[in-house]
């Protein structure tokens, strides 16, 4: 069953993107947000992101049945604690952070009794803040449901049959593996983006202007996701640290056999491994989940 009322703490790219697509989808929920920064509450109301923008936190939780935290996975136990004297007694806590494991032990901790039910629409662009958000992010987008092996089958229905409301699928999963999943499919690809943009532009052969005069298609891409926000990303390697080091761990030793085979002119290695990748992207595309598909609100291409 859909919840009737939903709070948003967190008014910037995902919590506006939730406000914004549950106003235009499912306009008989009530929606009410916070945000701890007042230059973004006021942005949040004049963009309408929510039908309500409150002052504190407690005023836009105290008649929510549906609490969802959209801040820095590294701020989720700060709001979940911000919340804790006035969120009803049967509303349910869930969020939208990209590593589940530690943040919810953080909500959990901060809120000891409530029904938490994490969550991670896997869904956004590498912008922030209360004028990046657009109602169609989560359409054909999976969301990861995280829920506790004791969580009661009516409240992941909820959250669920809610995310389904604004056009994502879902999907039920373990928070380690989502943990393990995410390292592989988009926390290592983002640090790996972070580390080749910081390297060109330090690289003392090659000038600041060259590498953005001369950025061809792989590049570009690369600084796109390099210009993702720094404190969420931050939040993401420390708290997704034990995964993300394994799957780091195993990325190394797999770069290490290609220098390899570049300075033992190993063609075949290069080849069998640009063969299997290309199949990979292939694979994607008729999944219907690449970039190719109706381009929602993304204005940068
Ligand atoms: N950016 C993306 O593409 C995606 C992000 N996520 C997750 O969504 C969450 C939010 O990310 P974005 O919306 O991109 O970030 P954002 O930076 O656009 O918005 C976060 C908002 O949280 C507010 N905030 C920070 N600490 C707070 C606190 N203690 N109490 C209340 N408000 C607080 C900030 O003022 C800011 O407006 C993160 O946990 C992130 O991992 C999930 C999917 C995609
Ligand atoms: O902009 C991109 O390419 C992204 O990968 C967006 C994104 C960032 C973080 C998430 O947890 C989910 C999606």
């Amino acid at each position: 069953m859909i919840p009737n009322n939903v709070a948003i703490i967190g008014l910037g790219l995902v919590g506006g993107s939730i406000g914004l697509a549950t106003r235009a989808m499912l306009p008989q929920v009530a929606t009410t947000g916070w945000d701890a920064n007042p230059d973004v509450r006021r942005r949040a109301a004049e963009r309408g992101l929510v039908a309500n923008v409150c002052e504190t936190a407690e005023e836009a939780v105290r008649d929510a049945d549906l609490v969802i935290l959209c801040v820095p996975v590294g701020a989720m136990g700060e709001a979940a604690a911000a919340i804790a004297a006035a969120v009803p007694s049967g509303a349910i806590v869930s969020d939208v952070g990209s590593s589940k494991r530690s943040v919810g032990d953080a909500i959990a901790k901060a809120l000891p009794g409530a029904t938490v039910i994490p969550a991670h629409p896997v869904a956004g662009t590498e912008k922030s803040g209360p004028d990046a958000g657009f109602a169609e992010l989560f359409r054909h987008r999976w969301c990861i449901v995280t829920p506790p092996a004791d969580a009661p089958a009516e409240a992941v229905a909820a959250v669920s049959d809610f995310w389904e409301g604004l056009g994502a699928k879902i999907e039920i999963m373990d928070p380690a593996h989502h943990d393990v999943v995410l390292a592989v499919t988009s926390h290592i690809p983002h640090l790996i983006a972070y580390t080749i943009v910081g390297t060109a532009s330090d690289l003392e052969d090659v000038t600041r202007g060259e590498v953005i005069k001369y950025s061809a298609g792989g590049f570009r891409d690369f600084t796109r996701i390099a210009a993702s926000d720094p404190t969420m990303w931050r939040d993401v390697f420390l708290t997704n640290r034990d995964a993300v080091l394994e799957v780091l761990g195993r990325f190394t030793e797999d770069l290490t056999a290609l220098q390899r085979a570049i300075r033992n002119g190993d063609g075949d290695t290069l080849f069998e491994l640009f063969e299997r990748t290309r199949a990979i992207r292939r694979s994607i595309i008729e999944e219907g989940q690449d970039d190719a598909r109706p381009d929602f609100g993304r204005s940068d291409h």
